[in-house]
């Protein structure tokens, strides 16, 4: 990063710009640009076991079908919004403040078994690293097909059909096969697939991808994109992407929001935020991608 922290304002009610265009970012943060929010997030502050607030006042909406993105550098803010979403904090990590509306029913008071009943079938999450969200010492068909019972409620039989199913949806060759396998038999592109097939036995509305594909290389992380992309126009999944990488950003989402220091700084459609930045801190963020040869950003920009 070649700015200091403190060369950039870190909300859009600090940057020195116009009322109009602090107005705008705020609308555009809140989705009020385009349909009508599934999520709805309004000043959402948290704040972490020492009792300082590392997310000061995040609004943003996410219409319904839509791939939303979120980037920003490490530790701006991105993952615990997503998790007070989910109603997973971490230990001591708590909101303090705002709401969070999903379909107009809000979350931050809902009692603990609540939160726990949407997560699944209204919400669900795939992250970083698959491998830690799995029992190394069960079959990857059997946690599946656990999942499904619980969650869907279906019979032993159902659900090992259904799992045999969903793994084959979610493109692995061989499912029955896959079915027997233990997490240690599997990459880390499978098991990233057979997470998202976790995520989405309840069809859920919204999945919240955190840096999912961070780990795979070029090739597997592109086919899991794909797969994402694909559930979203075929089961009209509304997604939120959050990656460090904005060309995993530009190629899957609609709108893009970033982060800065636990604030948005910048948000709009993607197409128009990577091509004309307005915020000196996105325009950085476009530069850093560049000069650290991920030319892609620039390739998808220069060609529309
Ligand atoms: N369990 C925790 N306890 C205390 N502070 C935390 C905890 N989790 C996150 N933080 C702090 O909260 C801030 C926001 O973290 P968060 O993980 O949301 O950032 P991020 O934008 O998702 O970063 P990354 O891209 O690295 O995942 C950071 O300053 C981080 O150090």
């Amino acid at each position: 990063m070649s700015a200091s922290p403190d060369a950039v304002s870190v909300s859009p009610d600090r940057v020195s710009v116009s009322p109009e265009r602090a107005t705008a970012v705020r609308a555009a943060a809140a989705g009020e640009l385009g349909g009508e929010p599934l999520l709805s997030v309004r000043g959402l502050r948290i704040s972490v076991a020492d009792g300082s607030e590392v997310v000061h006042g995040v609004d943003f909406g996410i219409p319904r079908g839509s791939a939303v993105g979120l980037v920003g550098e490490s530790g701006s803010g991105k993952t615990l919004t997503c998790r007070a979403v989910l109603g997973l904090l971490p230990a001591g990590v708590e909101v303090t403040g705002g709401e969070i509306s999903l379909r107009g029913t809000e979350l931050t008071t809902l009692p603990a078994a609540g939160r726990a009943r949407l997560r699944g079938t209204d919400l669900a999450a795939v992250f970083q690293d698959p491998a830690s969200y799995l029992n190394p010492s069960i079959t990857v068909g059997a946690q599946l097909a656990e999942v499904l019972r619980v969650k869907v409620g279906l019979a032993r039989r159902a659900a090992r059909h259904r799992a045999v199913e969903l793994l084959h949806a979610m493109g692995l060759r061989r499912p029955e096969h896959v079915y027997a396998q233990y997490p240690f038999e599997l990459s880390g592109g499978m098991l990233q697939r057979v997470l998202i097939a976790m995520s989405i036995t309840a069809e859920p509305e919204l999945l919240i991808a955190d840096e999912a594909t961070t780990a795979l290389d070029v090739t597997v992380q592109a086919e899991v994109l794909e797969l994402l992309t694909e559930l979203r126009r075929d089961r009209g999944l509304t997604l939120i992407v959050v990656s460090h990488d904005l060309a995993v950003i530009s190629q899957m989402c609609d709108t893009v929001h970033v982060f800065r220091d636990g604030g948005i700084v910048e948000a709009g459609p993607t197409r128009q935020v990577l091509r004309a930045p307005r915020h000196p801190y996105t325009r950085e963020l476009i530069d850093n991608h560049e000069r650290f040869g991920i030319d892609r950003v620039r390739e998808q920009r220069s060609r529309r």
